[in-house]
């Protein structure tokens, strides 16, 4: 492959699910023979695909994985690859024209879903014998499975784009029976080996099967992990990420797509404080990669690819403004034990078995004798939390509640007074604030919210910062 004159861009679960539309828009729109090339694509599964794979994204409902581990039901997992059959099948269905495509689409469905249930009864007759421990095989299970979602995306779509008559190929790095042990960039590299983007379109999985296990290393959101590796080893001219709307000061669902700004510009600072709040700008790790290889990253609106879109970058801003209004859900684990007074250490421990359990900490705060850290997890996971605690601290006083996060960010808030405006907009608007904190590097500040306040927290924090954005007259720290 040639360096500096392709693009890669990827597209995300939300906007593959409207795959049939990205036809007239971004795949062809007006764009005629070479103008079409140059350019190559890594699409997710269609949205909510990788939820029936392997759990919920945010409520964490078990999917087929969740399932299999479980091992409740000896055959809840069956249930549930039945029902992804039957759900990928609807979502070809709703974005294929042609019957020949259908049927194509139908058969592949077909075929490696039941690939992977006799790959799965296989495992379990076999980890039936007491020398073959399933545990020790299940993240071979995870990455099995979600491969499948991807690998179903893209074949549709490069059936759809054949059709229109684009010269599309489907690249499979989802390692289907496949022998070997490659590293991630070498089964990219491999897989690229031979195509020329600049006479076919290649319409690649965003999940890659790997001796690292793409899942373990960076779990969801891999595939923009898979996108920027592919745009750094490629040496792209830029990589995209296509969105279902621009990147904007708010989610347009929530305040409506009026009332936000879209964001010209920002920098990885403010990305990496988005994908905190769960709002996946990028994958972080994604984001480092795509920096060292000197790559510029672009997001766009899937929808208008006349528009530029957002443009991330390591530069700082110059002029202090706030950028995004993102909000959360979170659990919060406070630890109250007067003896820790003077002690160090207590905190370790803590963070000990939140790393044990995979919980993610959104935010902290701590003062003499109570750590509070705000995690990003689910209700049965913070039992197992709490239980663990208990047991290393027998006399602490923890308690767990359900609470949410408003977040201000922006690359720099220096002199914006965000934190005591934040506050007086949350009580103009009749509601309260539990928390509040504002670091010294002045890129976010945080409001602690009752989760049935948060949509009027959020939208009276966009109508303060956003939407009613007065000339500042004072620069006060
Ligand atoms: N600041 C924001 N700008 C744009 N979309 C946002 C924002 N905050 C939340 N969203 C929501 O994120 C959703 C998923 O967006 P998208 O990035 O397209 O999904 P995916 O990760 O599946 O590609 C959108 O439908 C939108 O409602
Ligand atoms: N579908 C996978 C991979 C991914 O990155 O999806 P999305 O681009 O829709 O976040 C997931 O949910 O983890």
């Amino acid at each position: 492959m040639t360096n500096k004159t392709h693009t890669v861009e990827k597209i995300g679960g939300t906007s593959m699910s409207r795959v049939d539309q990205l036809k007239d828009t971004l795949f062809i729109g007006s764009r005629q023979g070479e103008a079409l090339y140059g350019r190559v694509f890594v699409v997710s599964a269609f949205g909510g695909i990788t939820d029936l794979l392997l759990e919920h994204k945010k409520s964490g409902e078990p999917g087929v994985y969740g399932h299999f581990a479980n091992a409740e039901s000896d055959h809840g997992w069956h249930e549930a690859l039945t029902r992804v059959g039957s759900e990928m099948r609807k979502r070809h269905n709703a974005v294929l024209d042609h019957p020949g495509d259908i049927e194509q689409a139908d058969a592949f469905v077909s075929e490696r879903t039941l690939g992977i249930r006799n790959c799965l009864i296989d495992l379990q007759r076999l980890c039936a014998y007491g020398h073959f421990r399933l545990s020790e095989h299940m993240l071979q299970i995870r990455e099995l499975l979600s491969g499948l979602g991807e690998v179903h995306s893209a074949f549709v779509t490069t059936l759809m784009l054949q059709r229109a008559g684009v010269n599309a190929r489907l690249v499979d790095l989802s390692g289907w029976r496949d022998e070997g042990n490659v590293t991630l960039d070498e089964r990219i590299a491999q897989a690229m080996e031979r195509i020329d983007p600049h006479t076919e379109m290649p319409i690649v999985t965003g999940y890659a099967q790997c001796a690292q296990g793409l899942m373990r290393e960076f779990d969801r959101g891999y595939s923009e992990v898979t996108f920027s590796r592919l745009a750094a080893l490629t040496g792209a001219r830029e990589a995209i990420i296509h969105k279902e709307f621009h990147l904007s000061s708010c989610d347009p669902k929530l305040v409506g797509e009026a009332a936000v700004h879209k964001l010209g510009r920002t920098n990885y600072d403010v990305a990496d404080q988005l994908s905190n709040m769960g709002m996946e700008a990028i994958h972080p790790k994604a984001a480092k990669t795509l920096r060292q290889a000197n790559v510029p990253l672009r997001i766009t609106n899937a929808f208008e690819p006349d528009d530029p879109g957002t443009l991330i970058d390591d530069h700082a801003a110059e002029t202090p403004a706030v950028e995004i209004i993102a909000g959360l859900d979170i659990m919060t684990l406070e630890v109250f034990e007067q003896d820790m007074v003077g002690v160090k250490g207590y905190d370790a421990a803590i963070l000990e078995v939140l790393k044990r359990h995979g919980v993610r900490i959104v935010s902290k705060v701590s003062n003499a004798n109570t750590i509070t850290h705000y995690l990003d997890t689910s209700f049965k996971i913070m039992r197992r939390v709490e239980k663990d605690i208990a047991q290393v601290y027998p006399s602490a006083e923890i308690t767990t509640r359900t609470l949410s996060m408003a977040s201000v960010i922006g690359r720099d808030l220096n002199g914006l007074s965000v934190l005591q405006r934040g506050l007086v907009a949350i009580a103009d608007a009749g509601l309260s604030a539990i928390g509040a904190s504002q670091g010294p590097r002045n890129v976010d500040v945080q409001f602690i919210v009752d989760r049935d306040d948060l949509q009027a927290v959020i939208k009276a924090l966009h109508s303060e910062f956003i939407e009613s954005v007065r000339p500042r007259l004072t620069r006060a720290a």
